[in-house]
């Protein structure tokens, strides 16, 4: 979680700092078009009920117009022609809210379900991409991509798309009906169109500033509380309680200026163009009525001029409105495809081999292998190690000896940048990686448990493997008591990363993985969190029998775990600088024998510190 907060805080930090590139506005359009292909028939039937729509709202005021010159003031007393006229306008209303229904739940089904796929095709992407990427980049702003970045796709469809439909055709129709209406009024009436322009040109950079000065003040504030929420004991430790209130104060202060600033913009446009409205209706009545008195115009043509003007600027200022929904969208979109564009550095070759796991004896060979996490660093240097199939092999070194890096080169999430390994004799980059993937298991160091149930932790979410084998699985390793005394047994459902249950019993859970899944290669890394002696004498019969059988490789930190290892490898500087089996290491009397008496007087110590402090109780 802290990791999560400190990711997401180097995000909100880097966007902080980061230039506002210029958006692409027509490669966003290329992008999703290909998706769009997809629901062509669906955008094609939003663009017909757009158009119903627009049509049974825009016939409404003409109707009124009809009703006013043809019957009210032709003096006819046509009463029926009065009702007929009435029932047609109902039915345009309620036509016009049917096509309005319909118009948007077709765009909602086309752009929900295209940012549904985008969505899945990111996560199926990202989780396809090599370690080294997720080293670059923190998890943090991949969560906003997947999250984030795709709602704003979402609100591109329900905003953007709609509104350049829905209000564009409606003022092509507004701008045709009223030509047909009078095109002289309609001429006089266009004559507003520079200032409208003028008035949203001034307005919109300057709305788009008060906008993104509001969005990055409220980053500050909460990339502020998430840290200082992270780091709470550290903060009342220190005393610093004031110093923080008074920076969140600040930070709070200058939010909340930058939101007033934006409100106050926004309804000072939206005022400033309803002023622009009743100017022009003004305008047209005081233009409209002199032809009405002077007879050249009829009454009811100006009382639909009169509407349609109205009507006129509504969508005008809907549009202007999407400015900021279309630059963040297409922002979004940008980033999105970016990700899509990086290729995994650890790829299959373009013709694979294949082990089948049930014949792989288990014989690893690392040969001259050297790497390094940046160019000319190397962390593991010229390194031979030649492991034979079910042999049990401890390695221990001190920290950042490289000895994780080993691991993770056997199980590729990293390519070696000289030498080879080799799994039974062929070069691992050349095996399909979902066979190594199933031929090679790790327990880390902090095993992973996903929100879920125990079995479902223990299966991988693989419905494919039976309750049964699951629970003989855990009986075997001598987890199943302490399964059992779960409030549930094996349905009880983990919280995220397993938290509610201690290191011990989620090490046994992923001891369980291992038998369920049978890998013939086990890679260990041991957990450094202090076990009680109960459970590390379960934990360390479990290994036993997890290993038996498969060659194992357990990283040891503390040294009684690998004591019986069939070879203990001593790590020093990305080198095997000593090896042997326990017995062999400290009659050399070398790093390992230090390592070991240096281990024996922390036992000592720790023996002598409970000693008195029991005596002092
Ligand atoms: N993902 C990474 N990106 C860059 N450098 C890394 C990465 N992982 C490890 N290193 C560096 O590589 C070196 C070897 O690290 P490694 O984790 O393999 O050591 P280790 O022996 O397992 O240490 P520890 O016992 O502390 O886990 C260290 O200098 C470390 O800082």
């Amino acid at each position: 979680m802290a990791q999560a907060i400190r990711n997401w805080e180097m995000d909100q930090k880097a966007d902080l700092n980061e230039p506002q590139s210029k958006p692409k506005y027509i490669s966003t359009f290329k992008a999703l078009s290909s998706y769009m292909k997809e629901h062509r028939l669906t955008f094609a039937a939003f663009i017909g009920c757009t158009l119903m729509a627009i049509t049974a709202e825009l016939m409404q005021p003409y109707l009124v117009k009809v009703a006013i010159d043809d019957n009210l003031l032709a003096g006819v007393n046509d009463y029926r022609g009065l009702l007929v006229i009435c029932g047609i306008y109902f039915v345009l209303s309620l036509s016009s809210m049917f096509f309005t229904y319909l118009q948007n739940n077709l765009l909602q089904k086309a752009g929900q379900s295209i940012v549904a796929s985008i969505r899945k095709r990111l996560f199926a992407h990202i989780s396809k991409l090599s370690m080294s990427y997720f080293d670059r980049v923190p998890s943090g702003s991949l969560i906003t991509h997947v999250s984030s970045d795709t709602e704003a796709i979402s609100q591109f469809f329900n905003q953007v798309i709609l509104s350049l439909f829905r209000d564009g055709f409606t003022l092509i129709f507004i701008l045709f009906l009223m030509f047909q209406l009078d095109a002289e009024l309609t001429w006089y009436c266009l004559l507003l169109l520079p200032i409208i322009a003028g008035i949203t040109i001034a307005f919109r950079s300057y709305m788009r500033r008060t906008y993104q000065m509001a969005r990055t003040r409220l980053s500050r504030l909460v990339a502020f509380t998430a840290e200082n929420l992270s780091g709470m004991n550290l903060i009342q430790v220190f005393h610093q309680q004031a110093e923080q209130k008074r920076q969140f104060r600040e930070k709070n202060d200058s939010y909340f200026r930058a939101n007033i600033r934006e409100v106050r913009t926004n309804v000072l446009f939206n005022r400033s163009f309803e002023i622009l409205n009743n100017l022009a209706i003004a305008f047209v009545t005081w233009l409209g009525g002199q032809a009405v008195l002077g007879t050249t115009l009829e009454f009811g043509v100006l009382y639909a001029f009169i509407t349609y003007i109205r009507l006129f600027f509504q969508p005008i200022n809907t549009i202007t409105q999407q400015w900021n929904t279309l630059q963040s969208a297409t922002v979004a979109i940008n980033r999105i495809w970016n990700i899509f564009a990086i290729q995994p550095e650890i790829q299959d070759s373009s013709k694979p081999e294949h082990l089948k796991p049930s014949e792989v004896k288990g014989r690893v060979d690392f040969n001259s292998v050297t790497f390094g996490y940046a160019a000319g660093q190397p962390v593991i240097k010229d390194l031979d190690l030649h492991i034979r199939p079910g042999e049990w092999i401890g390695i221990v070194g001190t920290t950042g000896a490289g000895k994780s890096s080993l691991i993770s080169l056997l199980c590729r999430f990293y390519d070696v940048q000289q030498g080879n390994i080799e799994l039974d004799g062929h070069d691992i980059r050349s095996l399909a990686q979902a066979d190594l993937n199933r031929i090679v298991g790790l327990v880390q160091q902090e095993p992973y448990l996903y929100s879920g149930s125990v079995l479902d932790n223990v299966r991988m979410f693989d419905e494919t493997i039976s309750r049964e084998s699951v629970i003989q699985a855990c009986e075997f390793i001598g987890a199943d008591p302490l399964i059992q005394k779960m409030s549930d047994g094996y349905d009880t459902l983990l919280s995220e990363r397993g938290s509610g249950l201690s290191a011990g019993e989620r090490q046994l859970i992923s001891f369980a993985r291992i038998i369920v899944f049978q890998p013939k290669i086990l890679i260990l890394d041991e957990a450094t969190a202090n076990l009680d002696s109960h459970t590390e004498q379960l934990i360390q019969n479990a290994l036993q029998l997890v290993s038996e059988g498969r060659t194992t490789l357990v990283i040891a930190h503390r040294l009684s775990t690998i004591m019986d290892a069939d070879r203990i490898l001593v790590m020093s500087k990305g080198r095997i600088v000593e090896q042997g089996t326990h017995e062999h290491l400290i009659e050399r009397g070398g790093v390992y024998q230090e390592l070991y008496l240096h281990s024996q007087g922390q036992k000592q110590e720790r023996k002598e510190h409970s000693h008195s402090f029991s005596h002092s109780k």
